[in-house]
């Protein structure tokens, strides 16, 4: 069966613009909000919703991406590497945190970030923004701002590509 796209580049930027304007309204214009990307793409996307940030808001919000891998529940090596540059200091103490990811399936990977983040410090807030909640929760966790519900089956995947590193915008639900 061929894939089905389900956001094309249009759709996906008015997703994240939606998203931002949320982010906005409950964090009071940006006060002591940090955006942290999960890698791989999450990255990508958070500093998508901080350049709207920028032009909405005149405002400069601190991007940061950190590479979960290390948490997660099925990886029990050592806890230590959140793959930041040797010179980034995440000082997250007190502040509004908004992780961003692409995709949320089982929650595994959020609650191996949040597992990260409260090593480090502790924030005021920790909030979730995905672009794509396809269902299939095996913890409890919710995103705060969701870009697209995509309810899937099972054994369906969903292939997000952002220009920056895949050379094109879209999601797919692959089957
Ligand atoms: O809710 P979960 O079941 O944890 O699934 C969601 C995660 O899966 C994908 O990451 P993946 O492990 O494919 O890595 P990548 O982002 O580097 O491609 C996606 O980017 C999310 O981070
Ligand atoms: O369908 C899925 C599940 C996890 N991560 C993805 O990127 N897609």
């Amino acid at each position: 069966m061929a894939n089905k796209v389900v956001l094309d580049q249009d759709s996906m930027q008015r997703a994240l613009t939606r998203i931002t304007y949320e982010i906005l309204e409950r964090n009071k214009g940006g006060q002591n909000l940090i955006l942290v990307g999960i890698k791989t793409r999450g990255e990508y996307l958070a500093h998508r919703i901080a350049d709207r940030l920028e032009q909405l808001e005149q405002v400069q919000i601190p991007v940061m991406a950190i590479d979960v891998t290390n948490y997660r529940d099925d990886h029990l090596d050592a806890k230590d590497d959140l793959g930041l540059e040797p010179d980034e200091k995440l000082n997250i103490a007190n502040q509004n945190i908004v992780l961003v990811d692409d995709v949320l399936f089982t929650g595994r990977t959020t609650r191996a970030a949040l597992d990260a983040l409260i090593q480090i410090g502790r924030p005021q807030a920790i909030a979730l923004a995905v672009l794509v909640d396809r269902g299939h929760r095996e913890l409890p966790i919710r995103a705060d701002f969701v870009g697209k519900n995509i309810p899937t089956a099972q054994n369906e995947k969903i292939k997000v590509k952002v220009k920056e590193f895949d050379g094109e915008d879209s999601v797919e639900i692959v089957h």
